[in-house]
C-alpha cells in the first residue's frame, strides 16, 4: 500500500477506535450504490451518468454547472474525452468549478486544476471563460473568499442555480473522490471545517494530506447540490466506505464521506469490487 494511503488509513482507524467504532451492521439508505466488475465498466457508467445529467440540465436550465475534485477522479472521468461523448455532449454549456483545490500555482504538480486541465479540460471543447479555477497568487484565506465571490456572482446570474431551502448554490453535479481516511473534497476527519455552516467556500492550512493549504466547498454547499457522485476505487478505500455507507450506528458520525447527505439532491456511489468489498453483505453477493 502507498505510504500516504497507509497514513490516511491508520488515522481513520485511530479515529474510529477512539470512538468505539462498530465495524458491522446492516446497510442503511445512503443513496444509490453502483459497484462495477472492472474499472473500465465503472468509467463507462460514470461517463454515461455525467453525460445524461448534462443533457438534462441543459434542457432544463440551459447550462450545466459541475464541480470537480482532484485525485483519482480525473482519470476515471476520462471516457468523456472519447467517442461518443466528445461529440454528443453540449460542452459549450458546461461551467467548471472545483469542490476543492490545493493552494499552489496552477502549473504545480499538486494543483487539482492542472490535473483536470491535462487529463480532461484540454481534451474537450469547454469554453475557457467557463472554467472557474481559484486565484493561485493569494493566501488560502483570500483564495477561498475570492472563490466564494465568483460563485456568488454566478448564482446571481443563475449560471449556478440556488437552493430552495437555503441560500446555498445548487450545483447541477458535484463530483467527489474519497480518501482512505474518508475525506471528501478537503474536508478531513475531525477537522473543525466540518462544522462550517456560514461560508460556502472555506480554507485550511493544516491538511493531514500534503499540501497543507487548501480551499474547499463546505458541507452545506455539497449537500445543496442537485446531484452528488462519490467515486472511490481500490481496497484502500474499503474500510472508509463501510463506515460511510453501512449502518454502523452512532459511532464515527463525523466521517466526512458519511456527512455527504444531499438535502433534496441525489447521491450516487461509483465503486469497484475492491472498494465495495467491506460493505455489509458484500461477501454474500457476487461481488465478494
Ligand atoms: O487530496 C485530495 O484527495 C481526494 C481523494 O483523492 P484520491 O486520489 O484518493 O481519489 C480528492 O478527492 C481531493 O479532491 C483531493 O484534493
Amino acid at each position: 500500500m502507498h505510504v500516504a494511503a497507509q497514513k490516511e488509513n491508520s488515522s481513520l482507524l485511530l479515529c474510529c477506535l477512539a470512538r468505539g467504532m462498530a465495524l458491522s451492521g446492516d446497510h442503511s439508505d445512503r443513496g444509490e450504490l453502483r459497484t462495477h466488475e472492472s474499472l473500465d465498466e465503472l468509467r463507462t457508467d460514470l461517463a454515461d451518468y455525467i453525460a445524461d445529467l448534462s443533457e438534462m440540465s441543459v434542457k432544463e436550465r440551459g447550462v450545466f454547472a459541475v464541480a470537480l475534485s482532484g485525485g483519482s477522479l480525473i482519470g476515471l472521468i476520462g471516457k468523456l474525452c472519447e467517442a461518443p461523448y466528445n461529440k454528443t455532449v453540449d460542452w459549450a454549456k458546461w461551467y467548471i468549478f472545483w469542490a476543492d483545490e490545493r493552494v499552489v500555482g496552477k502549473n504545480h504538480d499538486d494543483s487539482n486544476y492542472k490535473l483536470a486541465k491535462d487529463g480532461f479540460l484540454s481534451k474537450v471543447p469547454i469554453v475557457p471563460s467557463h472554467v472557474h479555477s481559484i486565484n493561485d497568487s493569494v493566501s488560502a484565506e483570500q483564495a477561498a473568499d475570492d472563490y466564494e465571490f465568483v460563485i456568488r456572482q454566478l448564482v446571481r446570474t443563475r449560471v449556478i442555480s440556488v437552493s430552495e431551502i437555503s441560500d446555498c448554490p445548487k450545483f447541477d453535479l458535484v463530483l467527489l473522490g474519497m480518501g482512505p481516511d474518508g475525506h471528501v473534497a478537503s474536508l478531513f476527519p475531525n477537522h473543525s471545517v466540518l462544522g462550517e455552516n456560514d461560508e460556502w467556500v472555506t480554507f485550511i492550512t493544516d491538511s493531514p494530506k500534503p499540501p497543507p493549504e487548501r480551499i474547499t466547498f463546505t458541507l452545506p454547499v455539497i449537500n445543496s447540490a442537485s446531484n452528488v457522485a462519490v467515486v472511490a476505487t481500490g481496497i484502500s478505500k474499503a474500510e472508509a466506505l463501510h463506515l460511510a455507507i453501512d449502518d454502523v450506528g452512532p459511532d464515527c458520525p463525523s466521517l466526512p464521506a458519511r456527512m455527504v447527505q444531499p438535502t433534496n439532491g441525489k447521491l450516487v456511489w461509483f465503486l469497484d469490487k475492491a472498494a465495495a468489498s467491506k460493505l455489509d453483505g458484500a461477501q454474500f453477493s457476487d461481488l465478494g
